[in-house]
């Protein structure tokens, strides 16, 4: 299901066979290179962290080179470096190489966006932050999030903030049966933002969130170095103003506890405001639901899986269910084809 991109340029990232071109032609192979994560992008200037071995890890600004000038890099792709990488004031590396990517969690273009876009690479968990009051939680935007995550094979956390406003229970109800994990958190209550903590511990995790909903709040509580710029809410909208722009990825602290897994990165995208998701299939999405994929390989050819197909093998198999099965089973359909319809809808 993890879906790979495809490079332009792929040609320079492969070792090159030696001998099967005159020499003059090949490419150097830059065994000096060092590899870097990237952790920001900003107008054609790469902001790397170089593990170099040590605890101690240092950060380096790069260009990409010439030959990959229409090859995207994005945050969390894994780069190779050349060149003045010693991290120095007002030295720039030169990026020659960008390894194969294990993830890549992607929207589609839409009004305001006219290009599909890779938003992180190399990521393995989407949380979902949501506040359960102001602004009021729009399931519409959760169903869109998971759909791109699951269709990337990240797994979903829906953090549920500003508890002290409403109960989580609806929600949780609403998102538990199809593989969702709930967190739920209060400015108010620190004990709650370890409980994030503890699923994001040796895991890349990207948040996406509305404006408004406390993502930048629950940030600086889990990162404090971060200080992410905290908006405040409009009274008449409900919404927060927007303060910044670029997608960047963070470290976690490390945690004070003898012994505990160490290490882990959340992403912020404050410019992600939606997903687009005209490039999810129908038959990726439903990998991401093992059990409706088995009985769904009885479906006709070409079934949407729909409420409305004719013949749908999810309805036999709601049909077929004992009393007992029958509840988880409804929950289970319904949840698969809301995010179905999702796809569709405008946000
Ligand atoms: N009642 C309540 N308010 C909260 C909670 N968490 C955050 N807020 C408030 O919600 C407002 C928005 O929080 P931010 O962290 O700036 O929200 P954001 O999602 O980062 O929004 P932008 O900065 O606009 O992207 C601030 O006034 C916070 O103080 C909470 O748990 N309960
Ligand atoms: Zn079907």
């Amino acid at each position: 299901m993890v879906r790979h991109a495809v490079d332009e340029d792929a040609q320079y990232a492969r070792p090159s066979k030696r001998g099967s071109r005159p020499r003059t032609k090949q490419r150097p192979e830059h065994a000096d290179a060092v590899t870097g994560m990237v952790t920001g992008v900003d107008r054609g200037r790469y902001t790397l962290v170089v593990d170099d071995g040590t605890a101690r890890q240092r950060t380096v600004l790069a260009m990409k080179a010439r030959e990959l000038t229409r090859t995207r890099v994005v945050v969390g792709d894994r780069v190779d470096v050349v060149g003045d990488a010693s991290g120095g004031e007002g030295t720039l590396a030169r990026i020659v190489r960008i390894q194969d990517r294990t993830s890549v969690l992607r929207r589609t273009a839409d009004d305001t966006d006219p290009y599909e876009r890779i938003v992180v690479a190399n990521a393995d968990q989407l949380v979902v932050v949501t506040a359960l009051a102001q602004p009021e939680p729009r399931t519409g935007m959760i169903d869109r999030c998971v759909v791109a995550a699951y269709d990337a094979g990240m797994d979903v956390l829906l953090c549920l903030t500003k508890a002290d406003l409403a109960d989580p229970s609806p929600l949780r109800d609403l998102y538990t049966p199809i593989g969702v994990e709930v967190a739920v958190t209060r400015q108010d209550d620190p004990a709650s933002v370890e409980t994030v903590r503890e699923r994001l511990t040796g895991r890349t995790s990207v948040l996406v969130g509305h404006s408004g909903v406390g993502k930048s709040t629950l940030i600086n509580a889990l990162v404090p170095e971060a200080d992410r710029a905290t908006g405040v809410v409009n009274d008449v909208t409900g919404r927060g103003r927007h303060t910044s722009t670029s997608a960047v990825a963070l470290r976690l602290p490390e945690s004070p506890e003898p012994g505990a897994e160490q290490d882990g990165w959340v992403v912020d995208t404050p410019g992600v405001r939606s997903f687009g998701l005209a490039h999810v299939e129908t038959d990726d999405l439903l990998q991401a639901f093992e059990d409706l994929a088995e009985v769904a390989a009885d479906c006709p050819r070409g079934c949407t899986h729909l409420a409305d197909a004719p013949d749908c093998a999810l309805d036999d198999w709601l049909a077929a269910s004992s009393d007992d099965e029958r509840p988880a089973r409804e929950a289970r359909v319904a949840s698969f084809r809301r995010l179905l319809t999702a796809r569709h809808a405008a946000d």
